[in-house]
């Protein structure tokens, strides 16, 4: 027996702090969606009661420490399932880049492994797991558009945003989401109007949108990364209408309507980025093969 998923990368197009919480986390509010940019994950059913997960991508993990490794290992303890499974891992979301790609694996492995294992949860229920493996999972086991709050793991979802072309560029060096936060400064946040985000995305007005992105991360990770500004002027300059980074960085997106300005922005930013890509908005919940 086998099944497959696909476990796309999702952007914030807005990312606000409230406050950090007694348990250390952070208090946040983000409107987020997903891209058609997607890791390719099979799960392939073992007889036998043991687990392995493998990528060809060297700065993926092939062991415990694996996202989708510890979502089948959560789910296999909770309903004590004998059956054992292989999961190969087709990297194609960059690492560490604030495009929540670990966090997406691990939400198609619970997607996956529900169906593999026959265990007939709910998606609201595999959230609810998701949870445990990390703050963006819950989202991605939806794959859709929402306003995430509490930590992350408090769902509510939107319609998709209006349809556009998004253009992502990541530098070269990853962030450590931990140290992130860790170094944001709480007493002078400049927030964003998220709900004002919302009613844009339920009006389907795109220059709404584009005019309402903001993440409060952006003042921690764009003095320590230079490219990250760098990236976000070429963007504007070759005719972006609106960019952001994505979660914590690095990784910046534009957003244009028309397919011709999203080349040439893909163009003028092949000199100096060496991953770049120009994805749709994928934005609803959809089977992913
Ligand atoms: C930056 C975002 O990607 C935006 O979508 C998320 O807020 C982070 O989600 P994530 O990578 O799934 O985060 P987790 O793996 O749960 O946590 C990584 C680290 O980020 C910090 N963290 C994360 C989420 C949150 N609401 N507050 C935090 O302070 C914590 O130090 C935590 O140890
Ligand atoms: N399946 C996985 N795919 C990618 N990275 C993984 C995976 N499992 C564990 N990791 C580890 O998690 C770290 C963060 O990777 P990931 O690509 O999820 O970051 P991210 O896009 O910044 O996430 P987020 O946006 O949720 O903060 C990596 O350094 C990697 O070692």
């Amino acid at each position: 027996m086998y099944t497959i998923e696909k476990a796309p990368a999702k952007i914030n197009l807005t990312l606000d702090v409230l406050y950090k919480r007694p348990d250390q986390y952070h208090e946040v509010e983000m409107v987020m969606t997903t891209v058609d940019l997607a890791d390719r994950i099979e799960f392939f059913l073992l007889e036998e009661d043991k687990m392995e997960v493998t990528s060809e991508n060297r700065f993926v993990p092939n062991d415990e420490r694996n996202l989708a490794y510890r979502a089948a290992k959560l789910l296999k303890e909770r309903y004590d399932v004998k059956q054992g499974v292989q999961i190969k891992i087709d990297k194609q979301i960059p690492v560490a880049a604030g495009l929540a790609g670990g966090s997406s694996d691990a939400a198609a492995t619970l997607r996956g492994l529900n169906r593999l294992w026959k265990l007939n949860l709910t998606l609201d229920e595999l959230a609810v797991l998701g949870a445990e493996v990390g703050s963006d999972v819950s989202f991605c086991v939806y794959n859709s558009t929402a306003l995430a709050k509490g930590r992350g793991e408090t769902i509510i979802e939107l319609p998709p945003p209006p349809q556009c072309w998004v253009i992502l560029a990541k530098p070269i060096q990853g962030v450590s989401t931990q140290s992130v936060y860790q170094s944001l400064q709480l007493d002078n946040i400049e927030h964003p109007d998220t709900d004002g985000m919302v009613h844009a995305i339920k009006q389907f007005d795109y220059q709404g949108v584009c005019s309402r992105l903001k993440n409060v991360l952006e003042v921690v990770t764009l003095p320590k990364n230079p490219e990250v500004e760098q990236i976000k002027q070429q963007m504007l300059h070759s005719g972006a209408d609106a960019v952001l980074m994505s979660g914590s960085g690095p990784t910046v997106f534009g957003l244009v309507q028309q397919e011709s300005r999203a080349d040439r922005i893909y163009n003028s930013l092949r000199g100096f980025c060496e991953e770049v890509y120009v994805v749709r908005i994928l934005g609803c919940r959809q089977r992913l093969d």
